[in-house]
């Protein structure tokens, strides 16, 4: 590729890097995670219809009303900043099944954690978010279950320390695509959740997930689309 050169030292192979990244790290994260919610909704009837409630009050729509296009086009920035119970479904699901599981440093030079604990130049250092989402001294007794109100507070959600929801990382280096991930997993959300009603195919089949190097993955489930109580299309969720 011809790179050329701006006086801010932008060039066309950084801005490649950059829109690179952003693909890399923010596309299977938020695909994945949509997969998983779907998942933990068709688990859980009541949250589905909870959710789909929001989208109706927020967006004051009728179940026979717009067009999927004029629909997705009314959700302004202000709409999905009243989706509180839809926000806190989704971080609910990035607790239970964050999509890094395990992340981790290496050490650079011979340091001492602040328990004390020492460490060598070339050791790994690991923290395992997927295991820390389901601590019970972390998040109480009912740490296993999916139970988006936990997040609420008089109906608003309620951010925990990022160094406890640990899912996006914490610190200098926490995900830049934070918000837009969530911005764009809610406009999904609403968007299906206005349309249709999702069911497991098979109920008695068990999820399994496969650990990666970014994320983990739902293998082999069926989820049932439901339009207006038929059943339209069946989607399999496969890695
Ligand atoms: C549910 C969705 C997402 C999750 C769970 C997630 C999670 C994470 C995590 C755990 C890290 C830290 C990785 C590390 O440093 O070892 C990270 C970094 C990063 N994420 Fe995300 N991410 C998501 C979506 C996105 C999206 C949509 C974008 C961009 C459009 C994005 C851009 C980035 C970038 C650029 C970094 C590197 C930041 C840095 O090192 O300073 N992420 N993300």
């Amino acid at each position: 590729m011809e790179s050329k050169k701006d006086p801010e030292g932008m060039n066309d192979q950084y801005l490649r890097d950059i829109i690179l990244s952003f693909m890399i790290a923010g596309k299977d994260t938020s695909a994945n995670t949509l997969s998983w919610f779907f998942y933990m909704l068709c688990k859980n009837p009541l949250i589905q219809e909870k959710v789909a409630q929001e989208v109706r009050e927020v967006t004051s729509t009728q179940e026979n009303g717009a067009s999927v296009n004029d629909f997705v086009t009314s959700i302004s920035e202000e709409v999905l900043e009243k989706m509180h119970y839809l926000h806190s479904a989704l971080t609910e699901t990035l607790r239970l099944y964050p999509a890094v599981p395990v992340d981790g440093r290496c050490v650079e030079t011979d340091d001492t954690l602040p328990d004390g604990f020492k460490l060598k130049k070339g050791d790994g250092v690991y923290y395992i978010s997927y295991a820390m989402g389901r601590m019970q001294y972390i998040w109480g007794d009912d740490a296993e279950d999916y139970r988006p109100e936990r997040w609420l507070n008089n109906g608003i959600f309620q951010p925990e320390s990022p160094f406890k929801f640990i899912a996006f990382h914490a610190g200098p280096r926490i995900c830049l695509g934070k918000d837009f991930a969530y911005r764009q997993m809610k406009i999904m959300a609403m968007a299906l959740l206005r349309f249709f009603r999702f069911k497991l195919a098979d109920e008695t089949k068990n999820v399994t997930y496969r650990t990666m190097f970014t994320h983990c993955t739902l293998t082999e489930v069926f989820i049932s689309v439901q339009f207006q109580g038929q059943v339209s299309l069946v989607l399999k969720c496969k890695s």
